[in-house]
């Protein structure tokens, strides 16, 4: 019998200011330290990590990341610990740079301490990175042997942050309990190829929870740059539930549609947790979920802003082979639409698309 799971950071860290207080969150781990940054937090990590680090003993550089996880980006870093002789890789800035900050953590047998600066996606919590080509396409899914060490969320930067980057981690934590509960129906596997523990099944009801109770105070708190308890419990549920119920639940329907979605050009500006959104509507129209919960789940996406209906994502007309292929894809054994607990085919999903673009625009104002 394939056992369950639960796998997580070892450490979640959710406060203020955690920038100056960084040595106290990477003492343990090491004593030499590589900061891969994005380039608008750069000076601040100079101003306000570096000083504490030096008065704790830590030897610490920080380089600026380039912008894509790329293999050659991996390498260029790998190179950097390697010369430096650093054994802590310390990730600060979007899921691009936590990504590769992981991905060269791995190479270089390092530990990893990640510290978003969005709360964008559940990107922070998993053992995995997505790498692109030079183009900026996707490449790969690289699967780590180990979650990272310590996950840090300062509220304070998430919360001056952009609102649209919170609306979307929202999108992506939206759906992790449906997506959940569909492997836990469906008997399938989660994202490390186990079986769903019932941990991983609380924490993405939590997840959910935490959601619903806080979505209008928590984009209220975003809008004024303001950290609240209300936004202090929806970057919990964003940066770590969402991505450690993902791992021991698993994802199905809404991840499949929104990576059916990434290979039309049309959408590579929308953010991932918008598309993940957008398929969840189309998962709830397969599963015939009751109108209560579709209306719950209206009622976040409409209270984040996220975009709600196919019009609200620039598309005017309905392309028929255009959503004919984001249903092959999403159908593909690649993807997860496999964990949904019914079998559906390839028609039913298109016709599903179109009956969820119904419903969100019969919702819509
Ligand atoms: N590893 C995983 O499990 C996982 C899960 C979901 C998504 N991802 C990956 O994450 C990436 C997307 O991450 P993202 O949405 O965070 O995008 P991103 O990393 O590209 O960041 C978006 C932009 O926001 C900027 N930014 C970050 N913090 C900011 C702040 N406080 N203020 C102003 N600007 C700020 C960044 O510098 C960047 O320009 C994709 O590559 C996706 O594949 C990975
Ligand atoms: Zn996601």
């Amino acid at each position: 019998m394939i056992p369950r799971s639960i796998t997580s950071p070892k450490k979640f860290i959710i406060g203020q200011d955690l920038l100056a207080q960084l040595d106290s969150f990477i003492k343990d781990f090491g004593n030499n330290a590589l900061l891969i940054c994005d380039e608008f937090i750069l000076e601040r990590v100079q101003q306000q990590a570096m000083p504490c680090l030096e008065q704790a003993g830590i030897t610490a550089c920080a380089e600026k990341f380039q912008g894509e996880c790329t293999d050659n980006e991996i390498e260029r870093l790998r190179l950097v610990v390697e010369t430096q002789g650093a054994n802590i890789v310390v990730g600060i800035g979007g899921g691009k740079t936590l990504d590769v900050a992981k991905a060269v953590a791995h190479y270089s047998h390092a530990s990893v301490v990640i510290f978003p600066t969005i709360a964008s996606s559940d990107a922070p919590c998993t053992a995995v990175s997505v790498i692109y080509n030079e183009n900026g396409e996707f490449d790969r899914y690289l699967v780590l042997p180990q979650n990272p060490d310590v996950v840090l969320a300062d509220t304070r930067l998430i919360a001056q942050a952009p609102e649209k980057y919170f609306a979307a981690g929202i999108g992506d934590a939206l759906a992790t309990f449906f997506e959940t509960r569909a492997c836990c129906y469906a008997a399938s596997l989660n994202l490390v190829k186990t079986r769903v523990s019932r941990t991983g099944l609380g924490m993405a009801l939590m997840c959910y929870e935490l959601i619903v109770d806080n979505v209008e105070m928590a984009m209220e708190a975003v809008r004024r740059q303001e950290v609240t308890p209300a936004l202090e419990e929806m970057v919990e549920a964003i940066v770590y539930l969402s991505g450690v119920a993902a791992e021991s639940g698993g994802i199905a329907c809404a991840h499949a549609i929104c990576n059916g979605m990434s290979s039309l050009e049309k959408f590579n500006h929308i953010q991932h947790g918008e598309k993940v959104a957008f398929g969840l509507l189309v998962q709830l129209v397969l599963e015939k979920a009751d109108i209560e919960e579709i209306e719950n789940v209206i009622y976040v996406i409409k209270t984040a802003g996220l975009l709600l209906t196919l019009a609200d994502f620039g598309i005017d007309e309905f392309v028929e082979s255009d959503w004919r292929e984001v249903v092959d894809i999403a159908c593909s054994p690649a993807n997860s639409m496999g964990n949904m607990p019914v079998k559906v085919s390839a028609n039913q999903v298109y016709q599903a698309i179109i009956e969820a673009n119904k419903l969100a625009q019969r919702y819509h104002d």
